[in-house]
């Protein structure tokens, strides 16, 4: 299996409208890929808080439409990564889309950890609530967003619902870069699953991004890595190493479900 990660350059100076029609552009060429994979928020920026409300879009919007036209034309599942939402009753989502190779959509994902503390994107978007899976010919993608990667739980959610990769699209700043990659290889070693994390270069609303997409094996080896700019990442993954890594140490088979509490003292 070929996956194609593009990781966007978001500048403030590139108009949302430009970098829509030059990402369909870089999507249609990855006509040998079997996945392609988009980051986080990418028309917008991540932290472009302010353009949010401005540039939301209902589900079936622009992006969509330019997104399920250049699957069709590539002929592959795109992760397109995440649009801005705005869902019929005015409320914002950050919504991960995917779609198959012949353009229908196949899932579309809430972000459930939403960034910022008490600020950002943690109050002016809501929360998703359900886990998302999606069935491939090759394997099944377990799919989450940039934040959602600290939290070890929702990938152990994923893995229950049959998830053999894990991808992941996001807007990371550089100066947590460490977290991004040490994070990355720990959702793949513990999950025993591919982990395919696509971020975003350049920087936008003063805030400079790692860059730096990867891809780690079921056994937490990096099989590739991006530098800082804006790059297409790709790499040729064998889907039958995850069962094969899971049968050769079996981890997951030994986790303790249901223990009882510590006795209070
Ligand atoms: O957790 C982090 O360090 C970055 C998260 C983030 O930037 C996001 O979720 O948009």
């Amino acid at each position: 299996m070929r996956a194609s990660l593009i990781q966007i350059d978001v500048n403030d100076d590139e108009s949302v409208e430009s970098r829509r029609q030059r990402v369909t552009a870089l999507v249609r060429e990855q006509t040998d890929a079997d996945l392609v994979v988009l980051p986080e928020l990418w028309t917008t920026g991540a932290f472009a808080y302010e353009r949010f409300a401005t540039e939301a879009e209902p589900l079936e919007g622009s992006t969509y439409e330019a997104m399920a036209k250049a699957a069709s034309d590539a002929g592959v599942w795109l992760h397109a990564g995440s649009i801005p939402e705005r869902d019929p009753e005015g409320s914002l989502y950050n919504t991960a889309l995917v779609f198959s190779p012949s353009g229908e959509l196949a899932a579309a994902y809430r972000k459930i950890h939403r960034f910022g503390f008490d600020q950002g994107e943690a109050v002016l978007m809501g929360a998703g609530r359900e886990l998302v899976t999606v069935r491939l010919p090759e394997t099944t993608l377990g799919v989450a967003t940039c934040y959602d990667l600290r939290f070890p739980e929702l990938f152990r959610g994923l893995v229950d619902a049959g998830a053999e990769t894990l991808v992941l699209s996001a807007g990371w700043p550089e100066r947590r870069r460490a977290h991004w990659t040490l994070l990355a290889q720990a959702r793949a070693v513990e999950n025993q699953a591919f982990v395919l994390a696509c971020g975003t270069a350049g920087t936008h609303a003063g805030v400079p991004q790692a860059g730096h997409s990867i891809v780690v094996d079921p056994w937490g080896e990096v099989l590739a890595e991006a530098g800082a700019d804006e790059e297409i990442l790709t790499v040729d993954l064998d889907p039958a190493k995850v069962a094969a890594t899971r049968e050769q140490f079996p981890a997951l088979k030994d986790r303790l479900l249901g223990l009882d509490p510590p006795p209070h003292r």
